[in-house]
């Protein structure tokens, strides 16, 4: 039986919550079903009760009183002990047909994804290469007020980027609260960052380099330099290259704005279901029965 699925990720406060409520509001208008997965253990308030919780098997709070860890350590521990209770996850989510988009809203914290890589061996379990074989695609957020100045564009594509071949699978990215970035920039400002044009950042560079000659302590000072300037544009380059790397504008508010995104999330997944599986791969592979 197919299965179909979306990940929700992006940094902490980035709006994916919001984000799960938004599309589970415009299925339920359109009479699709959806089961709705909370896997973030320090999560606190639902405006929709999650069909299944990760707070059911184990929550940070405990963790961090009985263990007495620390609320990175709590985390990862929370999830180390997902992985060995996956069970968990496959007597609800087995039974469930295609009719079902089911939503995972997944937790920010970096260190699940890159230092350990807990989350993509749990992706690995759910997604075509693992047991419960889900056709999944990854909606990425990132919060659209951070991403209107240089410096934190560039940190926030190449998250979304390491997300995004972290996980080798359809990947989409989704600037949200697109309300609060149209309080402080235009249209046309904003577009600029939404479709990347390499040349009119490796413009601005050059004007930067002029304000460092008066003004070393200026931002631009920390760029300017050949080598910086080097990389600078390496970074610049890597973003053009990865043509997917372009961001859909989320407004939560506007019904539109999410039946779009739901629309491409739907496309993602159908291009993931026409694809031959991958074959597992290095060290992120597990080993489900020992798992077990
Ligand atoms: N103005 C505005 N606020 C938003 C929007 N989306 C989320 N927020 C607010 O941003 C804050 C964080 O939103 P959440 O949906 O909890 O973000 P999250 O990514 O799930 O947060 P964590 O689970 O802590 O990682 C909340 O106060 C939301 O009300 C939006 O589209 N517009």
């Amino acid at each position: 039986m197919s299965k179909f699925g979306v990940l929700v990720m992006g940094p902490a406060g980035a709006g994916k919550t919001t984000f799960c409520n938004a599309i589970i509001q415009q299925l339920q208008n359109t009479r699709r079903s959806c089961f709705y997965v909370n896997l973030d253990p320090a999560a606190e308030t639902f405006s929709y009760e999650p069909d299944l919780d990760i707070r059911e098997l184990i929550t940070l709070e405990d963790v961090m009183e009985e263990l007495e860890l620390g609320p990175n350590g709590g985390l990862i521990y929370c999830f180390e002990f997902l992985l060995q209770n996956l069970d968990f996850l496959t007597q609800a989510l087995d039974p469930l047909s295609e009719e079902y988009l089911i939503i995972f809203d997944m937790p920010g914290q970096i260190e699940l994804y890159t230092h350990i890589p807990l989350i993509p061996s749990l992706v690995q379990f759910l997604s075509r290469a693992g047991p419960l074989n889900i056709n999944l695609c990854a909606a990425y957020l990132l919060e659209s007020t951070f991403v209107v100045d240089k410096a934190k564009f560039f940190a926030g594509t190449l998250s979304a980027m390491s997300a995004m071949l972290m996980m080798e699978m359809p990947h989409i990215n989704i600037l949200s609260k697109m309300d609060q970035a149209r309080e402080i920039m235009s249209r046309k400002e904003f577009r600029r960052f939404a479709n990347v044009d390499v040349q009119s950042l490796q413009d601005d560079e050059e004007i930067e380099d002029e304000t460092t000659a008066t003004d070393p302590s200026s931002r631009g000072a920390v760029l300017s330099g050949n080598s910086f300037k080097r990389l600078n544009r390496a970074v610049a380059q890597l973003i053009d290259d990865f043509s997917m790397v372009s961001f859909l504008q989320l407004d939560v508010q506007d019904e539109d704005s999410v039946a779009a995104v739901l629309s491409h999330i739907d496309d993602a997944i159908q291009f993931h279901e026409a694809q031959e599986p991958r074959e597992p791969h290095d060290e992120q592979d597990v080993n489900w029965e020992d798992a077990d």
